[in-house]
């Protein structure tokens, strides 16, 4: 199985909202946000607690369902691709690792298990590898440190080769130096497998390490977008 996603080189822009709006009664979490991701991009969203960085990700593989406005994953409508070829193409990450109860080698396999493929153990004890966990394959997920947890999370979300890769808030449940720790794993696996990324941040810092554009989100609204040092030049 091919370890490098294929995209199509046809069109340029991973994945676009278009006036992308979303309310919940007596709230609107996403205010007519137009934003455009080119292929292998890493594009960050950083705004004040509160302010909708983390309902606007969700609306970006469905998660959560637009009340009005488009997304597009590889210039077409996301609602014409079924939700589980969607969330196999745009592969989610959260601020701390939900694992199934069973093996983190189970965990791995889970979602091609889902599709009903078997993932070969081959192909497992590589993704374990890629993320540092060299022979956990048989481990219990409970007895898994915090870190350790996330590295499983990512290895599971590699297994199914998305194209867009989604972090909300990867390392903001771990401590200073696993932070750090995962966040230049997440770094490097980007780059080597040319993914396009889209990643909620609370720290500036960790946007200017990892993203090469920027998004401002305040009050549901597109406060500002454009290139990282620039979006961050006063901050
Ligand atoms: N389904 C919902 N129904 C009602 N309010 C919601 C819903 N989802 C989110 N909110 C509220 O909308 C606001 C935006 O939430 P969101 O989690 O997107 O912000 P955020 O910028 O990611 O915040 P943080 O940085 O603190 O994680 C918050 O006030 C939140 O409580």
């Amino acid at each position: 199985m091919a370890e490098v996603p294929c995209n199509n080189a046809e069109h340029p822009l991973a994945l676009e909202a278009v006036n992308v709006y979303r309310a919940v009664p007596g709230k609107i979490l996403t205010d007519n946000i137009s934003v455009q991701v080119k292929k292998g991009d890493v594009l960050a969203i950083v705004g004040p607690s509160g302010s909708g960085k983390s309902s606007f990700l969700r609306l970006l593989n469905r998660l959560d369902e637009p009340t009005r406005g488009v997304v597009k994953v590889d210039g077409e409508d996301y609602r014409s691709i079924s939700p589980e070829i969607l969330r196999r193409r745009v592969g989610m990450v959260m601020q701390s690792a939900y694992l199934f109860p069973g093996t983190v080698g189970e965990n791995v396999a889970f979602g091609p298990a889902q599709r009903g493929k078997s993932l070969p153990d081959t192909r497992i004890d590589a993704l374990l590898e890629r993320v540092g966990l060299s022979e956990y394959g048989d481990r219990d997920v409970d007895n898994l440190s915090g870190g350790e947890a996330q590295r499983v999370s990512i290895a599971r979300t590699l297994a199914n080769e998305p194209e867009i890769l989604l972090l909300d808030e990867p390392t903001s449940a771990l401590d200073e130096s696993t932070a750090l720790e995962i966040e230049t794993l997440v770094r490097d696996i980007i780059r080597e497998r040319h993914m396009t990324c889209v990643i909620v941040t609370h720290s500036n810092a960790q946007a200017r390490r990892v993203a090469s554009r920027t998004m401002i989100i305040e009050s549901g609204k597109l406060a500002k977008i454009g290139p990282t040092d620039e979006v961050l030049r006063d901050d």
